[in-house]
């Protein structure tokens, strides 16, 4: 992104009556596209910007013109705002020309947003009708030519698309490996890891149905635009899409009257405005606690997220923290683990700096369990929902399904149905150890998972990363890369997955350390 850009929409937003705080500058991030910085010291509470109402982007602003009444009321809120910023006239957009131009351009997304990965984006293709190009794929990948032969055993189809594969380890057990595609995200994504579980559907898949679902709402309500027959146009329409969803503030508008308090939308997803300049902050997950913190000064240094408040008269954002100059000026998206970031935003925290970060349990869990214990967690509310977080602790609900291993289900249900404390309950000297153990095995089957994925992505050679990794061209019209150029994208995608799946081995390392210490 260009200085002047920047420097373009600050002249364009003070013009307008948007005050920013002249020492902060948007610059470039290095891995994050811009985002902004302090000049000078901060003290917490100063105000940095002040949007006013009538500058706040929401469908209220979309010309009737371009998108009527009666059509919207069919539309996501989400899907109409990317409509009009794809689609919309020249003249309704030249005045927010200044501000498009400092977003993202469509190949960052398609770099780092997972659901335009070759397998997925097919899979949006697919849903809108359009005829994909079906690579050979599953006939190569059943080949496994890529991968040491020694330890390949067995093929099987998943679900009519990916392969699984058994391998004989040296110690001569085996492990199933899931080849494409779901290997290579983390399993708080995939869908193997929800299915077999009977889990909802996963959230990757969630979010290619709210995608497919979008733009087919538009393509019927303006049908001109061609959006699902034109690989250019529908293009288009996913970058607007995804700006929309990376850069959206949760916004209801408020009411004059303070009796007659605005509503929230039921689905909290409609209470969606852009918010010129605001967006150019990037994340921070909530910061260490004071505790750790070793000094009353260092305590009181700790930088926490800006705060961005609506009133009537508009967003305003202040610091919640000091902030050193120079320093990066942060926001809190949320309370989103890497693999939500990674998702919805196309970015993963580094190593275990994100505070929100956890993985789901459930299908190693789930192996465990014999069909009657499934049957008594699920009548007590317990079936589910287990959960590893980034400090290596466990979530209550995992804690119980261990102590139902442990008591059997006649003594749990008596432990639930009392409001008993399990441990307490366990009358057996060798109770506690028992439980240590069942969560040990757990967190061993986790181990394994993320030290046999990690070696065969390492492995996969380039013409197959190509396959597993590339761009499908209708979704991203991936224009004129070379072929050096599409290989050295699948390659940074799919280190984004080593770098996951090494998060997701030092969380279970993190739990075993965490379990062993416990007293028995
Ligand atoms: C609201 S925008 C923030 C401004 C954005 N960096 C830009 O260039 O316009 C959100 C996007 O910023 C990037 N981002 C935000 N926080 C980040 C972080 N901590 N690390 C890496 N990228 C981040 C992601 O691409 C995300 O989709």
């Amino acid at each position: 992104m260009t200085d002047q850009a920047v420097n373009t929409l600050r002249e364009d937003c003070s013009a307008n009556g948007i005050t920013i705080h002249p020492a902060i500058q948007p610059r470039n991030v290095p891995g994050a596209g811009l985002g902004v910085y302090t000049t000078k010291k901060f003290k917490p509470g100063e105000k940095l910007i002040h949007v006013p109402t009538k500058h706040i982007f929401t469908t209220a602003k979309i010309p009737e013109s371009f998108l009527s009444i009666p059509a919207r009321k069919h539309i996501a809120v989400h899907a109409q705002l990317a409509a009009f910023f794809a689609f919309g006239s020249k003249e309704d957009l030249h005045q927010y020309e200044h501000w498009m131009a400092t977003w993202p351009g469509l190949d960052d997304f398609v770099e780092s947003m997972p659901i335009f990965w070759g397998f997925w984006s097919e899979q949006i293709l697919e849903k809108l009708g359009r005829p994909t190009p079906k690579p050979q794929k599953e006939m190569r990948g059943l080949t496994g030519d890529h991968l040491p032969k020694r330890r390949r055993i067995s093929d099987e189809f998943e679900h009519g698309r990916g392969t699984n594969r058994r391998y004989i380890r040296t110690d001569g057990t085996d492990f199933t490996f899931y080849m494409w595609p779901p290997f290579c995200l983390s399993p708080g994504l995939c869908s193997w890891w929800h299915t077999s579980c009977n889990l909802e559907s996963a959230k990757i898949d969630a979010m290619i149905e709210k995608v497919v679902a979008h733009v087919k709402s538009v393509a019927e309500a303006l049908p001109e635009l061609r959006i699902t027959e034109d690989d250019e146009q529908l293009a288009k329409y996913l970058h607007a899409w995804c700006l929309v969803n990376t850069r959206c503030f949760y916004y209801i508008p408020s009411s004059p009257s303070q009796k007659h308090k605005a509503k929230p939308p039921t689905d909290p997803n409609e209470a969606m405005a852009l918010c010129p300049f605001m967006d150019l902050f990037n994340h921070m997950p909530s910061p260490p606690s004071p505790e750790t913190a070793t000094s009353a000064a260092t305590k009181d240094d700790i930088q926490r997220p800006c705060k961005a408040r609506y009133t009537s008269t508009g967003f305003t954002v202040t610091t919640d923290s000091p902030i050193p100059p120079t320093k990066e000026i942060l926001f809190c998206y949320g309370a989103h683990t890497n693999d939500a970031l990674w998702l919805e935003y196309g970015f993963l925290l580094p190593d275990s700096t994100n505070t929100f970060d956890s993985i789901p349990l459930d299908n190693l869990i789930r192996q465990s369990l014999k069909p009657a214990d499934t049957s008594t967690l699920e009548e007590h509310g317990y079936l589910n929902d287990y959960t590893l977080h980034n400090d290596g602790s466990i979530c209550y609900r995992t804690e119980m399904v261990a102590w139902l291993l442990v008591l059997g289900r006649a003594k749990w249900k008596k432990v639930v149905e009392q409001g008993l404390d399990p441990e307490e309950a366990c009358t057996s000297p060798t109770g506690k150890s028992k439980y240590k153990k069942t969560i040990l095995s757990w967190f061993e089957k986790g181990r394994g998972l993320a030290t046999e994925n990690t070696m065969v992505l390492n492995e996969i050679v380039d013409d197959l990363l190509l396959e597993y990794f590339g761009t499908v061209s209708a979704v991203a019209a991936v224009q004129n890369k070379s072929s050096e150029e599409k290989l050295a994208v699948a390659k940074r995608r799919r280190a984004r997955c080593l770098m996951r799946w090494a998060q997701i081995s030092d969380m279970v390392e993190k739990g075993i350390k965490k379990i062993e210490a416990e007293d028995e």
